[in-house]
C-alpha cells in the first residue's frame, strides 16, 4: 500500500467540495435560470451536449433528465464524433452545450466554433471564463471556478436542463428535484466525514483485482462511465468497462463466474429493479462484486440526484483502490506527457 499525504494528491476534491458546491448553488442557479428563460423565449427545441472523457459523461446524465421531463430534443457527442460527423440538424433553434473543465480541449473547442458557425446558441460550461477558448468563444458561459469539476459540471447541467423544462414543461417532479438541490452539501459532507474508512476496507480487500466492471442503470449510467472507465482508467490504471443494467443479460452474463469483479451502481429510480437483476446472477453464479446502493446512500434526496450524491463514496474508493494497487492517481505515463 502506497504512502501518500492525501492533502496533496489532486485527484481528491473531496476537502474543497462542499464549499464550491454551495457557492455554486446560491450564485449557479440564477444565473443559469436567466439562460433557460433565453433558451424558451427564443423557442430552441433542440440541444446537443459536447464533451470528452468525465465532461462527456455529464453530458448522459443532462440527455437523461431533458428525456425524461420534456419533449425537447438532445442528444450527447464526444468532441471528434461533432466535428467529424455534425449533426445536420444544426441552426439557429439548435443549443449545443459545450463542457469542459480546461476549456481548451482540441475538439471542443472546435465543435464550439462549428456551432457558433451555424449560429446555434452556444452554452459553455468550464472552470474560469478567461484565458481559454471556451470561456471567451461561447455566447452563454456557466464558470465555476473549482476543483469539484464532477458535481459542479453536474449541477450546472441540472439547472439548465430543469429550469429550462420548468420554463415549457413545468411539473411536480422537475420542481422535487431542484428543490432537493440546496440539501446536497449537507448529504456530501456526510459521506465525505464517514465513508472514508469503510472505502479503505473495501479497497483493500479488493486489491488484487485488476480493474472490474461497472453495472448500472439510468440516472447512474453517468457516474458509472466516469468511474468504471474514466477514473478507473486514467487515474488508477485499473481495466474497466460499463454495462448497462438492462444489457446485462445481452452478452455479458457469459463471463460472470469466479474471479470476475463487479461494481454495481444500484439506484432507487424506476430502473432499481434490472440492476438488482443482474447484481442477483452475479451472486448466484459466484462473481466477485461491490454494491454501492442508493438507498443507504441518498439522504432522502431524489433518486435523479443518485450521480451527484453517489460520487463522494465512489471518489473514496477509488483512491484508495489506487493506493491500495501502490498506485497514485496523480500519475500520468501518456496523457499529456507523450504526442498522441
Ligand atoms: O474537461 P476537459 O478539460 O476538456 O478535459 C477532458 C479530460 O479530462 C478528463 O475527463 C479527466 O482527466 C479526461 O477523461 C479527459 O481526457
Amino acid at each position: 500500500m502506497l504512502h501518500l499525504d492525501k492533502t496533496k494528491v489532486d485527484f481528491l476534491v473531496t476537502s474543497s467540495m462542499i464549499p464550491e458546491v454551495e457557492t455554486f448553488i446560491r450564485e449557479g442557479q440564477p444565473k443559469i435560470a436567466g439562460i433557460a428563460q433565453k433558451l424558451a423565449q427564443q423557442k430552441i427545441g433542440r440541444v446537443y451536449f459536447v464533451g470528452c472523457g468525465s465532461s462527456k459523461a455529464v453530458g448522459a446524465a443532462a440527455k437523461y433528465l431533458i428525456g425524461k421531463y420534456s419533449t425537447l430534443v438532445s442528444n450527447v457527442y464526444t468532441g471528434w464524433e461533432f466535428v467529424d460527423h455534425t449533426p445536420r440538424a444544426l441552426d439557429s433553434s439548435t443549443a449545443v452545450v459545450v463542457i469542459s473543465h480546461s476549456g481548451t480541449t482540441e475538439e471542443v473547442v472546435q465543435s464550439l466554433r462549428k456551432a457558433n458557425q451555424a449560429g446555434a446558441v452556444t452554452i459553455s460550461v468550464v472552470n474560469k471564463k478567461e484565458g481559454n477558448p471556451l470561456g471567451e468563444e461561447a455566447q452563454f458561459v456557466i464558470d465555476y471556478n473549482a476543483h469539484a469539476m464532477w458535481e459542479c459540471h453536474l449541477l450546472a447541467l441540472y439547472f439548465l436542463s430543469l429550469q429550462w423544462i420548468r420554463e415549457v414543461e413545468p411539473s411536480q417532479e422537475v420542481e422535487q428535484i431542484l428543490a432537493d438541490i440546496p440539501k446536497l452539501p449537507g448529504v456530501l459532507a456526510g459521506h465525505i466525514d464517514s465513508f472514508e474508512e469503510k472505502a479503505l476496507k473495501l479497497a483493500e480487500s479488493v486489491s488484487s483485482w485488476k480493474g472490474f466492471y461497472t453495472v448500472a442503470a439510468g440516472p447512474l449510467v453517468s457516474l458509472a462511465y466516469k468511474e468504471g472507465v474514466i477514473t478507473n482508467m486514467e487515474f488508477m490504471w485499473g481495466h474497466g468497462a460499463v454495462i448497462e443494467s438492462g444489457e446485462f443479460r445481452h452478452g455479458p452474463l457469459e463471463i460472470v463466474e469466479p474471479g470476475v469483479p463487479f461494481v454495481f451502481l444500484v439506484g432507487t429510480d424506476a430502473s432499481r429493479h434490472i440492476t438488482e437483476r443482474a447484481l442477483r446472477f452475479v451472486k448466484k453464479y459466484k462473481g466477485e462484486h461491490i454494491v454501492f446502493d442508493y438507498q443507504e446512500l441518498s439522504g432522502g434526496l431524489h433518486p435523479d440526484l443518485a450521480p451527484m450524491v453517489m460520487f463522494v463514496p465512489l471518489e473514496w474508493f477509488s483512491y484508495y483502490f489506487a493506493v491500495a494497487r501502490d498506485h497514485n492517481p496523480d500519475d500520468r505515463r501518456y496523457y499529456g506527457v507523450v504526442e498522441y
